[in-house]
């Protein structure tokens, strides 16, 4: 087999040259951390359902040393419905509204175009859509109206029903190829490709072996020539793995996820529990470069 690449040779990726995605450098692991200002999303549905808790949380969480906030008002779980636009609206704008201060640049998770334009005159700086700009037939045209940079997620199908028989010839290169699609889609509608970033949707569609197979060949997005960002944190799959069915239990599966994927030059790591998964990053990025590493 073809020998892998030492960890050093990986950590070369992380410095490829990838333009800033509003104003955050590409040049190690960054992390976005998670609002949901939902009811039901799936690790933390309700905690944050109110605006003052989905504020409190949102500055903690760049108090924490998030470098990117994603602030989402419709859960995308498996099985979930979608939420309407007056209540995705409802959710977030006040939210949006009294983050206005906030250090960490805020990403706006969302596939309703509406919600994208809104979201970007409310000071969102990324436009972070799980449909990859396919849900919403306006949606490219919005984000590229917005001229801020998007994050173009794949998922097999609709949340509804998505897990419900998920089947790949071949996982890898299949999102490989939606990704370079959807790129090419959003280069078209206007958006740049320095303002364009790439996440495989890990739990979006896939079974136990599909993400799996993905995690361990994250490094193969890298020939989009995009930043990566993966969403792993306490996902089904880890608790799938260890029995563990109360997704705020698997913090530690969830850091050892963001660790695999920053080790194969992932640049951006969604994530419930930021505080945590920056000391595991800075352990882990401090030996692996042999010196006390503080970009994070
Ligand atoms: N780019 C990106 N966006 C995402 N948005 C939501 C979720 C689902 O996680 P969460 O937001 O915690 O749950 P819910 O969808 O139930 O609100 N995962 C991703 C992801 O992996 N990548």
């Amino acid at each position: 087999a073809m020998e892998e690449p030492a960890i050093a040779e990986r950590l070369e990726v992380l410095s490829a040259p990838r333009p800033a995605l509003a104003g955050v450098a590409m040049d190690a692991p960054r992390l976005m951390g998670i609002v949901n200002i939902t009811p039901d999303s799936f690790s933390d549905g309700g905690d944050f359902a109110e605006p003052e808790t989905a504020l409190a949380q949102a500055r903690r969480l760049a108090e924490e040393g998030a470098d990117f906030v994603d602030i989402g008002g419709e859960s995308t779980r498996p099985g979930s419905d979608p939420v309407s636009l007056e209540d995705e609206r409802a959710r977030v704008m006040p939210v949006l509204e009294g983050l206005s201060g906030l250090p960490a640049p805020i990403s706006i998770d969302t596939r309703k175009a509406a919600m994208m334009t809104e979201a970007a005159a409310k000071g969102a700086k990324v436009i972070n859509d799980v449909s990859g700009l396919t849900h919403d037939p306006d949606a490219l045209s919005a984000a590229a109206q917005t001229g801020l940079p998007v994050i173009l997620m794949h998922a097999l199908g609709d949340p509804k029903t998505m897990q419900d028989d998920p089947r790949y010839d071949d996982v890898l290169l299949e999102v490989y190829d939606f990704l370079a699609a959807r790129i090419d889609a959003a280069i078209a509608a206007g958006i740049p490709k320095e303002r364009i970033a790439v996440d495989p949707g890990i739990g979006f569609g896939k079974t136990l072996q599909h993400n799996l197979t993905l995690l361990n060949g994250l490094s193969l997005f890298h020939g989009l020539g995009v930043p990566v960002l993966v969403g792993a944190s306490r996902k089904r799959f880890i608790g799938t793995l260890n029995d563990e069915r109360e997704p705020k239990k698997r913090v530690p599966g969830s850091i050892a996820a963001a660790i695999t994927a920053a080790s194969q030059g992932v640049q951006i790591l969604r994530v419930h529990d930021v505080r945590e998964t920056r000391q595991a990053l800075r352990v882990w990025l401090s030996a692996a470069h042999g010196a006390p590493f503080d970009a994070l």
